[in-house]
């Protein structure tokens, strides 16, 4: 089957990017995304290419290079499908906020309207690729709702999970470990629908890195994958409350047991915890689809890397209350850093709004710096978990342009999000400039204790 036309549902942080590297890597394909958020396509529309509405390293210079060549974003849905061979749908797939399954099992109703307006527009057959991160067997009810409401016309589906994380999207989906396509193997159609994805994917990726399976697996195997990493962070992170009980220091321990070949080095680095959208997200979803089946011993298994998770967000936070004499009631505590991780604007999860919202709670002053996100968003954040009015938000959290400014007259700084930045700056002129005793906490390993000590801070950090 030949492609020409690709249409992408969706211009998240997952459709942009993927869509700007295959356009990039396929010039000969047609690749429109499309999203009803107007503000989002008007963003990847701006003629100045650095107002793209998502910051990953590298994005902006190949939407320039595609944009208006073969690469279109526009809000016009129905003429994308129409127009399409083949349908990414990369909406969002957020944890249930209502009803059955609130606050674990994934909302799955942006999904089910795409596939309604697609059967609803289809005049032609369609390879309908799955790109969100769903349940395992999501596949059987789009395939359900496209047959069932739709003109006729033959859908295939595959599941064709994202691996790439914030930050490092072009370089991951450049040089994926793999690619991961899941099918129906057992049909010449859906035979035929695979080998038409991966020859998109061959066009730069070797093609023993692109595995195919059934759509089962590869459905499981999206939840499963960052299962697996978010439980390497929990799993470090609970050692490092041992190491600052026993004197031991969680970097050597992760660097010790990390060149085990059999462990391996990456995601052991201890930290304030995770963040991002999906990690919480993807496992709440898996414990909940355990639960559907009755299994409650995998369920709890996964439960605890969340339960994990949101212990060190808070004792990070306490930790800091504590340490300032048992109150921070009115003093002033800078925020350094607010995404999730250094590289990216997106601030989903971010461990920053656990622990503002904490010393919220102990009526402390906030002021908060980071590089790429903007104050609008802190403010969203915050509200968003609705334990502290709008006003007294916007009374007790400001959003400063430097990190110098948040840290004037501090008592006391909170390093959440590793940005290089931060390491680079004037920590002897930070130091002078705050109130003493100066804190300094730490939650991502990033500053030298040593350095800091000898500059005067009271230097706390994470596993040490
Ligand atoms: N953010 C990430 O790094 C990764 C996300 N994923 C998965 O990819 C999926 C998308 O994630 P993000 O891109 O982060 O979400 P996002 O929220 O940034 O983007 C989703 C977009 O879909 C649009 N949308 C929703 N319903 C629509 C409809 N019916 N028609 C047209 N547009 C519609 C929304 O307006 C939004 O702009 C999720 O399932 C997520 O779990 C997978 C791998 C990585
Ligand atoms: O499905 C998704 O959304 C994506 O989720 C993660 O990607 P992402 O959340 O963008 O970023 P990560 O690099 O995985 O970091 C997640 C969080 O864990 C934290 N982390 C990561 C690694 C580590 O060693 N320690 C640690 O605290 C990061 O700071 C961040 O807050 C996965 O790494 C991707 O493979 C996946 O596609």
């Amino acid at each position: 089957m030949k492609i020409k036309n690709i249409c992408c549902i969706g211009a998240g942080y997952v459709g942009g990017p993927t869509m700007a590297v295959i356009a990039q890597k396929c010039p000969n394909l047609d690749v429109t995304v499309v999203d009803i958020n107007e503000k989002r396509i008007a963003a990847w529309n701006d003629p100045d290419v650095e107002n793209i509405p998502i910051y990953e390293p590298g994005l902006s210079e190949i939407v320039k290079e595609a944009r208006g060549r073969n690469l279109f974003f526009s809000t016009d849905v129905d003429t994308a499908i129409d127009k399409a061979d083949m349908i990414f749908i990369s909406v969002n797939t957020p944890t249930k906020t209502y009803g059955i399954g609130k606050g674990m099992a994934a909302d799955l109703k942006w999904i089910e309207l795409c596939a309604r307006q697609i059967a609803e527009v289809a005049k032609n057959d369609k390879i309908i690729v799955e790109k969100s991160t769903l349940p395992v067997r999501t596949a059987a009810a789009l395939k359900d709702i496209l047959d069932n409401t739709g003109n006729g016309v033959k859908f295939q589906i595959l599941s064709n999970p994202e691996f790439l994380a914030e930050g490092t999207a072009v370089e991951d989906l450049e040089k994926p470990d793999r690619v991961l396509i899941g099918g129906d193997i057992d049909t010449p159609e859906g035979k035929e629908a695979m080998e038409a994805l991966v020859s998109i994917y061959a066009s730069w990726v070797p093609k023993e890195n692109i595995l195919t399976t059934n759509v089962w697996s590869s459905e499981l195997s999206k939840l499963t994958a960052n299962a697996f990493l978010a439980q390497r962070v929990s799993s470090i992170n609970a050692m490092s409350e041992l190491c600052e009980k026993t004197g031991a220091d969680v970097n050597e321990v992760a660097k010790a047991v990390g060149m085990d070949s059999r462990v391996g080095p990456k995601f052991l680095k201890a930290s304030v915890g995770f963040g991002g959208s999906c990690f919480q997200k993807d496992i709440l979803n898996l414990v909940y689809i355990a639960k559907t089946f009755g299994l409650n011993e995998v369920a709890d298994y996964w439960e605890q890397v969340i339960i994990m998770n949101d212990h060190q967000k808070r004792r990070f936070a306490a930790n800091i209350v504590k340490t300032l004499y048992n109150t921070v009631s009115g003093k002033k505590i800078a925020i350094l850093g607010w995404a999730f991780k250094k590289d990216t604007n997106d601030t989903r999860e971010s461990a920053a709004i656990y622990v503002t919202d904490y010393l919220l709670n102990e009526q402390a002053e906030i002021l908060v710096y980071d590089p790429k996100v903007k104050p609008e968003q802190v403010y969203a954040d915050l509200e968003y978990l609705c334990t502290h009015s709008n006003e007294e938000i916007r009374e007790r959290v400001k959003v400063v342009t430097s990190a110098e400014e948040a840290c004037k007259d501090a008592h006391a700084i909170a390093v959440l999000t590793e940005w290089d930045e931060f390491k680079e700056l004037d920590w002897k002129e930070v130091y002078e400039n705050m109130l003493k005793p100066a804190f300094l906490f730490d939650g991502r390993r990033l500053l030298n204790r040593k350095v800091m000590e000898n500059i005067g801070f009271e230097f706390y950090t994470i596993g040490n």
